[in-house]
């Protein structure tokens, strides 16, 4: 006997059966162990990598000798990275979803994006993705690390969306609302931005206080700050990730040592796991470059073992 199909009553069975599915993964996404921090097995991400060890760290990150496109990318963003600012990005992050796509997806939507902001690399942004994640997993550190490697600058497609230029985009981050540090590069830029000599955010503390914790701080807004709101919300990454993901921008604080009096004890554990991902992230970029279709598989695989939903809300 042939099969008689009704659109109708099949159309509805299948709606209903997408909603299920659905439901499963929210319930797989509660019972794994959401966010907390790593567990003890994956603990090695503190060792010392071999990767860190064979680079010559001179060669990056010199933006004395940089071009004048990184330059003017910095005082442009150090001019306009104010409170007011800050605080309308936010709003208007939460406000709407901007895209929905996978990982994946995003990762080749963002490939045509060149980050004027960026010294060491003119690959595109999947290239620098997979490097960082392939220098993690050739160094056999945890799954979750690999991942995070992938996805580290994907928010990087804010550029897509609402930003007004790269400066609320990409480059190194640092706290709005309080004094700017000294070990900010170009520093003197910061004399023209309209809180340099503001009553309180020109203060050493501004609107924050020893030891608040950096939940706490208004980091300025750009692709970590974004990408760690998605992730939180999505995937069931450790703490570690998290940090990995919103502080790898913040040079001053986990490479020059700025704004240590403003973290709170979980603050200290994070610092260690941000500097254990730093090397991977800034020193693969002189590595080979990786071929795209033969590693695809591998992280699509790790891409769901992490994110319940396939299709990410951006
Ligand atoms: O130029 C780079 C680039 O934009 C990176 O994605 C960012 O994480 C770094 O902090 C910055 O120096
Ligand atoms: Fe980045
Ligand atoms: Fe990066």
């Amino acid at each position: 006997m042939s099969p008689s199909f009704n659109t109708e009553r099949d159309g509805q069975a299948l709606e209903a059966i997408t909603d299920d599915i659905q439901e499963v993964n929210v319930l797989k996404a509660a019972l794994k162990v959401k966010q907390g921090t790593a567990t003890d097995e994956e603990i090695n991400i503190y060792e010392k990598s071999q990767f860190d060890a064979e680079k010559d760290k001179a060669k990056f990150r010199m933006y004395e000798d940089a071009c004048d496109r990184v330059k003017n990318f910095y005082r442009e963003q150090h001019e306009k990275q104010t409170v007011a600012y800050n605080l309308k990005a936010r709003n208007d992050f939460k406000s709407k979803t901007r895209a929905e796509m996978s990982i994946w997806e995003a990762m080749e939507r963002l490939n045509t994006l060149i980050d004027e902001s960026d010294p060491d690399t003119s690959l595109s942004q999947i290239e620098h993705l997979l490097q960082t994640a392939e220098s993690i997993r050739k160094d056999r550190k945890p799954r979750w690390m690999q991942l995070t490697g992938l996805i580290h600058d994907l928010g990087k497609l804010l550029f897509f969306f609402d930003a007004q230029g790269q400066w609320d985009v990409v480059g190194d981050t640092f706290p709005v609302g309080c004094a700017f540090d000294k070990r900010i590069i170009y520093p003197d830029t910061f004399k023209n931005n309209p809180d340099y000599n503001h009553e309180i955010y020109g203060t050493k503390y501004g609107i924050y206080s020893p030891r608040c914790g950096l939940d706490n701080v208004m980091l300025s807004w750009g692709h970590d700050e974004y990408l760690y709101h998605v992730v939180k919300d999505q995937s069931t990454l450790p703490d570690e990730a998290l940090a990995m993901i919103r502080y790898h921008s913040f040079y001053p604080w986990h490479a020059a040592g700025a704004y240590h009096d403003l973290m709170d004890e979980h603050d200290k554990k994070m610092l260690e796991a941000v500097k254990a991902f730093n090397p991977y992230d800034l020193y693969s970029k002189s590595d080979d470059v990786p071929k795209v279709e033969e590693l695809k598989p591998y992280y699509l695989e790790l891409i769901d073992e992490y994110f319940p939903n396939r299709v990410i809300k951006w």
